[in-house]
C-alpha cells in the first residue's frame, strides 16, 4: 500500500520530475492529530504537507516536522385491636390499662414515648432491614416522604371505644394483676426486632410495665365522649400512617414496573366533564391553587397526585417526581410548571398518557393518592385530533380499572342522566361499589333538587354522592396564603346553613369538601385494606419471578454501578500497566528515530541528490570545498532548529492517546462510549498539562546542538551502519517503484517510451507524439527513478569506502554525520520525555481514572454510564426490581401480619 501511495504521489507530479527531491510520500509521518484545540492550533500539520518538501529547496524552509489531539375484610384500625388482644396475654391487662391511663398520666408519658418507638419499629422493621441495601433502589424511593411520627395515636390507642375489648381488659387484668412481674419479662422475651407482631406484643409488655392502678382509675373518670372522641382520633390516625404506608409501596413499586407487571395498589382517580369542577375539587382538597387553568384544554396529561401528611413540615412543599426541581414551595411555579408540561403535548395529538408525578406534602392535608384526568368533551376545536373525545375517553378507562376508586365529578346545573363520568364508571363499576359521586357547583341550583341528587335515589352509589361548592373565590392580596380549604369550607357552611332544606340529618354528612375529603380518606384506606392480601401475593408472585429470571441468567450474583465500573477499571488498569511496560524509553527512541530518519532523507534528497554534480563530486572530486561544506552546515542547521522538543512531545502524546483509547476498547468500557469520552478527556487532559513543561525542556537541551555537535569515533562509526542501512532501503525503495512501472507496461514499451523522451530530448524540433501523456509521465517517472537509483548506489558506495571511515571526512559523508546528529537529538528529548512526559503520565493516569469514574460521577451519571451497556443494564434493572420488589413485600407483609394476627386473636 505504501508503495502505491509512493508511486501516485510522484505520478502526481510528473510534470517535472526533477523537482522532487525524494520520491518517499513522507507516509512514515506520523498522524498527528491531537484533540486538543490548543494543541491543535500548535500543530499547524497539513495532510498534505508533505508534498512541499517536493516543491524544491526553499519549501522546506520553515517546515517543521508534523506536529502532533415510587367492609374492609380486616381493617387496619384492628392493628391497635391486635395490641388489645395481645392483652390476652399475660401482660396484656397491664398493657391495656396502662393505654386508658397513658392518656392523663405522667407516667404514661415515659410509656406512651417507648410505645411509639417500639410501634415505630413494628412498622418500620423492613425499614431498617432495607436499609442494609439501600442505595440500589434510590429512583424508586426517591420521593422523600417524612419520616413517620406517631402522632399521639399511641398515647390513645389503647383505649379503644370497643365495649367488647373493654369488658375483656377488664377480665384480663384480674388474671394478670398478680402476674406483672413475669408477665413483663416472657413479654420482653417475645419481642424482636425482626418480628412486627413480636414488636407489638412486646412493647404492650413493656407499656404495662410502667402503668399503675392510679392510672387505670383515671381513664374511667373520662366522659362517654371524651372516650369517643379519643377513639375517633385514634382511629383516623392509624388510617393516615395505614394509608401513608401504603403509599410508600406504591412509590416503591412505581419505577420499576412495566408492562408485564400486574401490581396495582389503589388510587383515587377523578374523572368528570370538562369544566365540571375537577381542579376546583382537588384544590380545595389539597388547600392550594396549583393546577392549570384555561379554556383550550389545558390538561392534557394525567396527574398523579401523592398527598403526603407530615406535621412537621411548616412550609408547605411540592416535588415533581422525575424532575430536578427539587421542593418547590411557590404554587404558582406549580401551577406553571403543570401547565407548561401539559401544554407541551400539542393540540393535535391531543392527550398524552404520560402522567406527570407529583408529590404535596403539608401538614394540613392528608395522605391520599389522586389522579387527576382530563376532562371529557363533547365536541373539539378545529386543530384537535377527531377522535380526541375517543383518546380522552380511552385514557380515563385506562385509569378508572380495579382497584382504584373513581371519582365521577359531576356538575349540579347539569342532567345526572348526561354524566359522563357516570356512564364511563358504570361500565367499569356497574354496582357502583367503588365509585363516589361529587355534584359540584351546588350553588347553581335549587336547594330542593341538590337534595333530591344526593339521596342518592335515581343513581346509586355505594358510596353515594357528596355535594360541594368548590368554586375557588378571587383571593386578595393577604389571603392568597390562607388555606383553600378552610376558605371553601366557610363559604360552604354560610350556603348551605342559609338553606333550610340542608339541615335534615341524612344530607348533612354528605355536604361540603371537608365531608368530602374524610370520605376519601376512609374510602381509600378501605380499599387499600381490602386489597392488601390480593396486592402482597401480587407482589410475591411477581418477586418469584423476578428472582427466578435472576437466578437463570446471572446466577444471583450481586451488581452494582459501583462494582461494575470498579472491576472494568482493574481490568483497564491491568491493561494500561502492560502499556506502560512496553510504551517505555526505547519505544519513544525507535518512534523518534524514524521521524528523524525520514527528516534526514528528505534533507539529503533536497540538498545532495539534487545537485546537478553530486555524480561527478561523488565519482571523481571528492573535494571539500565551501558549496559543500555550506550543504551539510545548513542541514545539521535545519536538523537541530526543527523544533524537536514540540515535535517529539507531541509525537509521544499522539502515540499515548492512541494506546490508551486502544486499550479502552479492547477493555470492557469499550461497550460503554460515556466512559470512553471520561478515559480520553482524563488523557488529553493530563497530556495537555504535561506538554508545554516537556517540549520546553527538550527544546532547551537539544539548544547547545544547534551550535555545536561533537561527535567520537565510536558514535561515528555507529552512524555510519546506521546510514548504510537508511541508504539502503531507500534505494530499495527506488527499486522497487522501477520494477512496479516496469510490470505495469511491459519492458519493450517502456523502453519505447524511454527512447522517445531521448529523442525528445536531443532533437530541436518537437517529434511527433508516439505515446499518450500518461505513459509519458510513466517514462519520465522510470528516468526519475533511474537517476537516483544511480545516485544512491554511488552514495552507497562511498559510505562504505575507507574515506568514510573517519569522522573527520564528514563533510564527505553527509549521511554518516546527519545520522549522528539526528542520535544526538533523539537521546536528549527520550532522556526528557521519558522524565517529564512518560513517568508523570503513568503515575497520573490511574487516579485521575479513579477521580473521573469513581469519585467525582454523581449515582445518576454512574447509572447512565452503566446502562450504555444493554446487558449490564437489564442485570442492574432485574436486580433493581428484584429488590424492591423485596422491600414492597417485607413492608407490605409487615402490615398484612399485624392485621392478621388481630383476626386470630
Ligand atoms: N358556581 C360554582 N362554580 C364552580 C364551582 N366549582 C367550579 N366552578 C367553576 O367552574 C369552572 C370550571 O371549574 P374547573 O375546576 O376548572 O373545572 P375542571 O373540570 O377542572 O375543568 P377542566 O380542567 O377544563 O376539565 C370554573 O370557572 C370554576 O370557578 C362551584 O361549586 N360553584
Amino acid at each position: 500500500m505504501r508503495f502505491e501511495q509512493y508511486l501516485s504521489k510522484i505520478c502526481f507530479k510528473l510534470g517535472n520530475p526533477a523537482r522532487y527531491p525524494r520520491y518517499r510520500t513522507g507516509l512514515r509521518r506520523p498522524n498527528l492529530h491531537f484533540q486538543s484545540p490548543s494543541l491543535l492550533s500548535l500543530s499547524g500539520f497539513h495532510p498534505f504537507r508533505a508534498y512541499s518538501i517536493f516543491k524544491g529547496p526553499g519549501a522546506l524552509k520553515g517546515n517543521s516536522l508534523p506536529t502532533v489531539n415510587i367492609p374492609r375484610f380486616l381493617s387496619f384500625s384492628s392493628i391497635p385491636k391486635a395490641i388489645i388482644r395481645s392483652l390476652r396475654l399475660p401482660v396484656a391487662g397491664f398493657s391495656l390499662v396502662a393505654g386508658g391511663v397513658a392518656y392523663v398520666g405522667a407516667q404514661v408519658q415515659r410509656a406512651s414515648d417507648y410505645t411509639k418507638d417500639v410501634f415505630d419499629r413494628a412498622f418500620n422493621v423492613v425499614d431498617t432491614a432495607w436499609d442494609k441495601t439501600r442505595g440500589v433502589v434510590n429512583d424508586a424511593t426517591s420521593i422523600n416522604l417524612p419520616e413517620i411520627h406517631m402522632p399521639g395515636w399511641m398515647e390513645k390507642i389503647l383505649r379503644l371505644d370497643e365495649e367488647s375489648v373493654e369488658k375483656r381488659r377488664q377480665m384480663q387484668l384480674r388474671k394478670t394483676l398478680e402476674k406483672e412481674n413475669q408477665a413483663e419479662n416472657e413479654s420482653s422475651s417475645s419481642g424482636g426486632d425482626d418480628n412486627p407482631a413480636g414488636v407489638v406484643v412486646g412493647l404492650t409488655g413493656a407499656v404495662a410495665s410502667n402503668l399503675t392502678n392510679d392510672d387505670e382509675n383515671s381513664y374511667e373518670k373520662l366522659n362517654e365522649d371524651e372516650k369517643q372522641r379519643l377513639a375517633q382520633e385514634s382511629k383516623d390516625d392509624r388510617m393516615m400512617i395505614f394509608t401513608k404506608k401504603m403509599i410508600e409501596i406504591r412509590n416503591i413499586l412505581h419505577d420499576i414496573q412495566d408492562d408485564n407487571s400486574h401490581i396495582t395498589l389503589p388510587s383515587i382517580v377523578v374523572v368528570g366533564s370538562q369544566s365540571s369542577g375537577k381542579s376546583s375539587v382537588l384544590e380545595a382538597i389539597v388547600g392550594h391553587e396549583f393546577l392549570p387553568k384555561g379554556s383550550n384544554m389545558v390538561t392534557r396529561r394525567p396527574i398523579e397526585l401523592t398527598l403526603v401528611h407530615s406535621k412537621e413540615t411548616t412550609t408547605p412543599y411540592c416535588e415533581f417526581n422525575g424532575f430536578q426541581f427539587g421542593q418547590i414551595t411557590d404554587f404558582t411555579k406549580v401551577q406553571q410548571i403543570l401547565t407548561d408540561l401539559n401544554m407541551a403535548i400539542p393540540p393535535r395529538q391531543g392527550v398524552n398518557d404520560d402522567p406527570i408525578r407529583l408529590t404535596i406534602c403539608a401538614s394540613h392535608i392528608p395522605n391520599l393518592s389522586l389522579i387527576d384526568l382530563p376532562g371529557y368533551i363533547q365536541i373539539h376545536s378545529s386543530d384537535q385530533p377527531v377522535d380526541l373525545d375517543d383518546k380522552i375517553a380511552s385514557l380515563c378507562d385506562k385509569y378508572i380499572q380495579e382497584p382504584n376508586i373513581i371519582l365521577a365529578v359531576c356538575a349540579a346545573d347539569v342532567d345526572l342522566a348526561n354524566s359522563t363520568a357516570l356512564k364511563a364508571s358504570r361500565r367499569v363499576d356497574p354496582l357502583g361499589l367503588r365509585t363516589i359521586g361529587v355534584i359540584t357547583k351546588m350553588d347553581l341550583i335549587p336547594p330542593e333538587k341538590a337534595v333530591s341528587i344526593l339521596r342518592n335515589e335515581h343513581y346509586p352509589l355505594h358510596y353515594g354522592y357528596i355535594g360541594v361548592i368548590s368554586k375557588v373565590p378571587q383571593l386578595s392580596m393577604w389571603s392568597r396564603n390562607q388555606n383553600l380549604t378552610d376558605i371553601v369550607s366557610s363559604r360552604e357552611r354560610s350556603y348551605f346553613s342559609a338553606h333550610p332544606e340542608f339541615r335534615e340529618l341524612p344530607v348533612l354528612p354528605m355536604l361540603g369538601i371537608q365531608n368530602l375529603r374524610k370520605n376519601l380518606i376512609h374510602v381509600l384506606e378501605y380499599t387499600m385494606s381490602k386489597n392488601l392480601q390480593y396486592t402482597a401475593d401480587s407482589i410475591r408472585s411477581e418477586l418469584d419471578d423476578c428472582s427466578y429470571q435472576y437466578k437463570v441468567q446471572y446466577n444471583d450474583r450481586l451488581l452494582t454501578a459501583e462494582s461494575y465500573i470498579a472491576e472494568n477499571l482493574d481490568v483497564l488498569k491491568a491493561a494500561f500497566k502492560e502499556l506502560s511496560q512496553k510504551l517505555d524509553k526505547n519505544e519513544v527512541r525507535a518512534l523518534l528515530k524514524e521521524t528523524l530518519n525520514e527528516k534526514i532523507l528528505d534533507l539529503l534528497a533536497e540538498r545532495y541528490w539534487m545537485d546537478q554534480n553530486i555524480l561527478d563530486w561523488t565519482k571523481q572530486s571528492r573535494t571539500v570545498d565551501e558549496h559543500w561544506q555550506y550543504k551539510l552546515d545548513s542541514c545539521v542547521s535545519m536538523l537541530t532548529r526543527m523544533g524537536l522538543g514540540r515535535v517529539s512531545t507531541l509525537q509521544v502524546t499522539e502515540l499515548l492517546s492512541k494506546k490508551i483509547e486502544e486499550i479502552s476498547k479492547q477493555s470492557p468500557f469499550g461497550e460503554h462510549p460515556g466512559a470512553l469520552q471520561y478515559i480520553l478527556n482524563a488523557t488529553q487532559d493530563i497530556l495537555r498539562r504535561r506538554y508545554h513543561n516537556t517540549s520546553e525542556q527538550v527544546e532547551n537541551c537539544v539548544k547547545p546542538y544547534k551550535f555545536e555537535v561533537e561527535i567520537d569515533d565510536e558514535e561515528w562509526k555507529a552512524s555510519r551502519s546506521e546510514a548504510l542501512v537508511l541508504i539502503q532501503k531507500e534505494l530499495s525503495l527506488c527499486q522497487a517503484a522501477e520494477e512496479k512501472i516496469k510490470k505495469a507496461l511491459g519492458s519493450k514499451r517502456l523502453s519505447q517510451i524511454l527512447d522517445f523522451l531521448d529523442s525528445q530530448a536531443k532533437s530541436s524540433e518537437p517529434l511527433p507524439v508516439a505515446h499518450s501523456a500518461i505513459l509519458l509521465d510513466q517514462g519520465r517517472l522510470m528516468q526519475y527513478l533511474q537517476m537516483r537509483e544511480t545516485i544512491l548506489k554511488l552514495r552507497l558506495s562511498t559510505l562504505k569506502s575507507k574515506t568514510c571511515k573517519l569522522k573527520e571526512s564528514k563533510y564527505l559523508c553527509p549521511e554518516i554525520f546527519l545520522n549522528a546528529v539526528s542520535n544526538k537529538l533523539i537521546n536528549t528529548a527520550v532522556l526528557f520525555i521519558n522524565i517529564e512526559l512518560l513517568s508523570e503520565f503513568y503515575y497520573q493516569f490511574p487516579r485521575e481514572l479513579d477521580q473521573r469514574l469513581i469519585h467525582s460521577l454523581t449515582s445518576d451519571q454512574l447509572a447512565s454510564l452503566v446502562d450504555e451497556n444493554p446487558r449490564v443494564k437489564s442485570q442492574i434493572q432485574l436486580q433493581r426490581k428484584k429488590q424492591a420488589l423485596e422491600l414492597a413485600l417485607l413492608k407490605i407483609n409487615s402490615l398484612a401480619m399485624l392485621e392478621r394476627q388481630t383476626d386470630t386473636d
